[in-house]
Parts: structure tokens; C-alpha cells; sequence
């Protein structure tokens, strides 16, 4: 079995952070392993308080799975502050990891804050170089960029800005359009549009955590990046489509919808 890794923030509500990656691992028929750089206290309405882990325990964390298993793909979603960013560099560098997807996890969308602003030139500095791609939200690549994006051809300029910073591939994702979902790639040479029709309701909590653990996991089962991206963003359109009245905020996405019976 191929096995994938998220360092990420846990969410109590089990919709966004490590407990969607594990989820989206564990559907897409990949080991899910983890690392917990924060915990937050959060349901389907809010974010009401976040706890972020000492770096030093990061470390161990990291360095205690790569010295025993075979690891796949890596994904990073909420990394916090500057001392868990550099720990993960040093540890991803020194284990030579592949197949990493940095989701630059900034702010919830119920709007609390998930990385110190100090941090975000560290996150560009040490973890944009170490990834195949990066997945930026809208408001995300627009505080990245320092460039307002309201369209597809304000999302390729941004796409081309963030490359270079870094070399990595870029998805900007276009969930917060007013019109359509279609996300913006580039591979450094040319641009890939992957349209998605956009699903009518707010349930979307955790939909970036989500469709950046998609594309680990594809990585991971040995797909080229395209066709990684192309399969996350249908698994992530079904989940949404297929989401679950549970709480009395948003509803919440399906990550197992496509399952048949439960055993
Ligand atoms: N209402 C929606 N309908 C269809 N696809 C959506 C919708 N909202 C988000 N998506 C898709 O979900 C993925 C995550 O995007 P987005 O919600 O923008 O990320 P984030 O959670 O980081 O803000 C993208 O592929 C995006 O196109
Ligand atoms: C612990 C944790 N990590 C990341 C997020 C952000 O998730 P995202 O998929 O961007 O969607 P929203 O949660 O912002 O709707 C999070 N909330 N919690």
C-alpha cells in the first residue's frame, strides 16, 4: 500500500486539517499518517481558539516516521509559526522526501487567523522550494502576490508570480469565485485550467484541506501531477455535492460518499 503523509493542524470538527487529510488518505485507498503542528478548538461554525505544538515535538514526529516507513507523498497544510516552518525544511531536506504539496493555510474561512503574518515570508522562503506544487487559496496568492484577483487572467499572473518564487508548480484554486470553481495551473511553461461547475451551497469547510490531501494521495499512487490535480478536484466536487447536515454552522463534506456499504 502506498503511504502519504500530512503535517498539518488538527480541526476538533474532523471537516478541515489533519482529520480531513486522514480521511481523504484512507478514501482514496492510501495509508494516512500524521504530524500535528497546532490543535484547534473548532466546529461548523467557528474557530474559537487555536494550541500550537513546541517545534522540538514536530521534529521528533517527522524524523521518528521517516526513520521507519516508506513515504510517498507529503502534504503540509497549517504550519503555525516560523519555528515548526523550519523544522519541517530541515527534516523534509535531510529525509531527501518527495512528492510534497504545500496547501499555504493562512486564515480559516470563518476568518480566524491559522499563521502568524510573521511567518508567511518563511513559509514562501523554506517550504515553496521543497514542493511539486503549491495550492493557494484566492485570498492566499493575492496576499502572496500583493496583486488583487478577481478573474482567471488575474489568477494566471498570479500563478506565474509564485512560481518563481520558488519553482514549484502552482494551483491557484478558484472556489471563492463568485462565478464557476475553475482552478488556474502552471507547470512553469504553460497553464492548464481544471473548470469545475460550481456546487450551489456554503459547505465548504475544509475543501482546500481536502483537495490538496487528494492530490498527495494521487502523487503517492503514482499519477503525473496533472492527472493528480484533474482526480482531486472530481473527488472534491463529490464530497461537497454530497455534504452532511451535522452541526448547526455549514454543513460539512462527504469525504466518503463514494463508498459503497459500510462493511
Ligand atoms: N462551491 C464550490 N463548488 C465546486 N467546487 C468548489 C466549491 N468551492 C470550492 N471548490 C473547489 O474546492 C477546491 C478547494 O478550493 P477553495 O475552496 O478555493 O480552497 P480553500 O478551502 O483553501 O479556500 C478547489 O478545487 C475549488 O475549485
Ligand atoms: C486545522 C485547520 N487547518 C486548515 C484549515 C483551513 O481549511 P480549508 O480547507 O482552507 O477550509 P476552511 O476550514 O477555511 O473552510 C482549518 N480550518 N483548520
Amino acid at each position: 500500500m502506498k503511504v502519504a503523509l500530512t503535517i498539518a493542524g488538527s480541526d476538533s470538527c474532523g471537516g478541515a486539517g489533519i482529520q480531513a487529510d486522514l480521511k481523504t488518505f484512507g478514501a482514496l485507498g492510501v495509508y494516512g499518517m500524521s504530524v500535528i503542528t497546532a490543535v484547534t478548538a473548532q466546529n461548523s461554525k467557528a474557530v474559537l481558539g487555536v494550541r500550537e505544538m513546541d517545534a522540538a515535538f514536530v521534529r521528533e514526529q517527522i524524523d521518528c516516521l521517516f526513520e521507519d516507513i516508506r513515504i510517498d507523498a507529503v502534504k503540509i497544510g497549517m504550519v503555525s509559526n516560523i519555528e515548526i516552518i523550519d523544522v519541517i525544511g530541515e527534516c523534509l531536506k535531510k529525509n531527501r522526501a518527495a512528492n510534497i504539496v504545500v496547501d499555504p493555510v493562512m486564515v480559516s474561512k470563518s476568518g480566524y487567523p491559522l499563521l502568524r503574518p510573521e511567518a508567511v515570508n518563511e513559509l514562501i522562503k523554506v517550504l515553496f522550494p521543497l514542493a511539486e506544487v503549491v495550492t493557494p487559496n484566492l485570498a492566499e496568492a493575492e496576499l502572496i502576490t500583493g496583486d488583487k484577483i478577481e478573474n482567471t487572467g488575474q489568477m494566471e499572473r498570479a500563478a506565474v508570480k509564485i512560481y518563481r518564487l520558488g519553482g514549484a508548480k502552482v494551483i491557484v484554486k478558484g472556489g471563492h469565485l463568485t462565478e464557476g470553481a475553475a482552478d488556474v495551473y502552471y507547470d512553469g511553461r504553460e497553464f492548464r485550467h481544471f473548470k469545475g461547475t460550481r456546487i450551489e451551497n456554503k459547505n465548504t469547510h475544509g475543501t482546500g484541506c481536502t483537495f490538496s490531501s487528494a492530490i498527495a494521495a494521487f502523487l503517492a499512487r503514482g499519477c503525473p501531477l496533472d492527472q493528480a490535480v484533474g482526480r482531486a478536484k472530481e473527488y472534491v466536487s463529490g464530497a461537497i455535492r454530497n455534504s452532511l447536515k451535522l452541526g448547526g454552522g455549514t454543513d460539512l463534506i462527504n469525504h466518503f460518499y463514494h463508498l459503497g456499504q459500510v462493511p
